[in-house]
């Protein structure tokens, strides 16, 4: 049977241009439907808008601590900045990076179908435009349908005053007072932007403690760096019950477990930060018998193979966010190549232990692997120990030379073995000095391995250098 492609993805975030460009490499015929902007989420409405207002807040930042410039002999005068200005900067990123990835596609040849894709049955998809519909066949398809943001039932998003990162992306106002509901990914990286611009911040965290997901000695030095010193006001094991926008946001707090009102706060605006869910809806999963799961994920297996009934349905791949399995960037783009390396009949899975993620506050938090509770919890289940060591940026030479020392590298392992289980990182440039540990846990690179590996002086890499060697001495 000959088809109209071998591969058609749909969804031209970075978890189908991923596939797209390694389909190309391996010689697949491929085409990629989007229904709205090219690049997806992270590029048109998260990693890359955020990041650039994190760089410019940043420097920011920077220049207004007077004091720790002194330190370096450095004097400035009155420090200013154009909101309109930093607006513009993160807009323009996007429009480059948009045209460059597009421009990507074009040129290995990718036809590009503007349109929503819907699976019309097996190996057949439906593209619907303003002016019609029409169907193309494909040997294989990839779901890479993205996420949104998820709005808890209770809270009115106006867009203006109550907004999502969809448009705390495009720093429309800088509000004197922000509350932001989430301490996650979102809810910090906007309050590193907003305290670095002059806004005062309320953040509400459902959980008993902030930024609830990370290990719980990064999460304590972070909260001392990060919230405490910072014009920010934290209200923990609290929900947003009810957010009704205006002026003022009037917000009303609730126990999570009673849903009893117990504070009501009066706000200029409201960043909602509770997490994402998969866009999977209308994408005519039924046709081939799929169900999402409860939450609205597709099933699929470890080479990223959608599943009926727990079993793989033929040529039909899903990745990314749509899939729930790790919301990041790089992890759909790397569930992409898998599935491309399984078309190409290499049998390959992603393994998610290996993939690192960050958080891109001033200073940064990154992490890889598993947090000590966790590690502690699979060592007691599968019988192995488990151990621990903690180096800090303040005996570090770069860092002291820039004066960033706070800071704390730490890395969890098996001392039977010297497998790296996880590594955590808090200080300047955690997000690019993670890659050192995600590439060992990847190659299995044991810490007495890595001990002897030679690391640039003086740099910030020798924090997890002399965090290998402590590791490598622990029997
Ligand atoms: C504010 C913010 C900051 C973030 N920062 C980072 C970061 O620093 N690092 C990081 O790794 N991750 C970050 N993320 C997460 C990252 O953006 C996502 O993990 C990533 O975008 C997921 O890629 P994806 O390809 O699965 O989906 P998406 O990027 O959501 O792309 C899916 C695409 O599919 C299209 N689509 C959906 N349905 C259809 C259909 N039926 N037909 C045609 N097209 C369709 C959508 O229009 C969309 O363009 C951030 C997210 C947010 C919100
Ligand atoms: N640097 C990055 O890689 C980056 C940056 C931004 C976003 N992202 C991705 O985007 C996704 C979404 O980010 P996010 O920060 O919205 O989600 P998140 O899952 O990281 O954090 C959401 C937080 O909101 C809390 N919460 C949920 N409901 C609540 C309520 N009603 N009241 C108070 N608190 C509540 C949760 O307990 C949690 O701590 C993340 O999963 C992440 O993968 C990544």
């Amino acid at each position: 049977m000959s088809f109209d492609y071998d591969l058609v993805i749909i969804g031209a975030g970075v978890g189908g241009h991923g596939a797209a460009l390694h389909a190309v490499s391996c010689g697949l015929k491929t085409a990629i439907i989007e229904a709205a902007d090219m690049g997806g989420t992270c590029v048109n409405r998260g990693c890359i808008p955020s990041k650039a207002l994190l760089a410019a807040s940043g420097r920011v930042r920077e220049l207004k601590q007077a004091h720790h410039l002194q330190t370096l002999g450095i004097q400035l005068g009155q420090v200013s900045f154009e909101r309109g200005g930093i607006a513009n900067h993160a807009k323009n990123l996007v429009q480059k990076i948009r045209g460059d990835l597009t421009n990507s596609i074009k040129r290995l040849g990718v036809d590009i179908l503007v349109g929503r894709g819907k699976v019309a049955g097996n190996q057949k998809v439906t593209v619907t435009t303003p002016t019609g519909e029409k169907t193309v066949t494909a040997e294989n398809i990839i779901i890479a349908s993205g996420s949104i943001p998820w709005v808890p039932p209770g809270i009115e998003v106006d867009g203006k005053t109550v907004f999502t990162s969809d448009q705390a992306v495009q720093l429309d106002w800088l509000p004197d007072w922000i509350a932001i509901i989430g301490s996650g990914y979102i809810g910090l990286e906007f309050s590193d932007i907003y305290t670095a611009l002059g806004c005062e911040v309320t953040m509400i965290e459902a959980l008993d403690q902030l930024m609830p997901t990370f290990d719980p000695d990064i999460a304590k030095i972070a909260q001392r760096v990060l919230i405490t010193p910072r014009d920010i006001e934290t209200h923990t094991g609290k929900i947003a019950k009810k957010i009704t926008p205006g002026s003022p946001v009037v917000i009303e707090l609730a126990d999570p477990k009673t849903k009893e009102v117990t504070e009501i706060l009066e706000v200029d605006a409201c960043l909602v930060a509770t997490g994402r869910i998969p866009a999977t809806k209308d994408l005519g999963l039924e046709t081939v018998g799929v169900e999402t799961d409860q939450r609205g994920f597709i099933p699929v297996n470890d080479q990223m193979a959608v599943l009926k009934n727990g079993k793989p349905v033929k040529n039909l791949w899903a990745i990314g966010d749509a899939t729930g399995k790790m919301m990041l960037a790089h992890a759909a783009s790397a569930q992409g190549i898998t599935v491309v390396e399984n078309i190409a009949g290499r049998s390959r899975t992603v393994n998610y232990r290996s993939i690192p993620a960050a958080a891109f506050t001033h200073p940064e938090i990154s992490f890889v692997g598993l947090t000590e509770p966790d590690a502690k919890k699979l060592g007691e289940a599968e019988g192995f120990p488990v151990s621990s060591v903690r180096t800090y940026f303040k005996g570090n030479s770069k860092a002291l030379a820039e004066g960033e020392t706070d800071g704390i590298a730490k890395v969890i392992f098996r001392p039977d073995t010297g497998e790296i289980l996880g590594t955590h990182i808090f200080g300047l440039h955690a997000s690019d000095l993670i890659q050192e540990a995600a590439n060992a846990i990847a190659k299995n690179t044991n810490v007495k391995e890595l001990a002897f590996m030679v690391h640039t002086h003086p740099t910030l890499s020798e924090v997890l250098d002399e965090a290998f060697k402590r590791a490598a001495e622990v029997e």
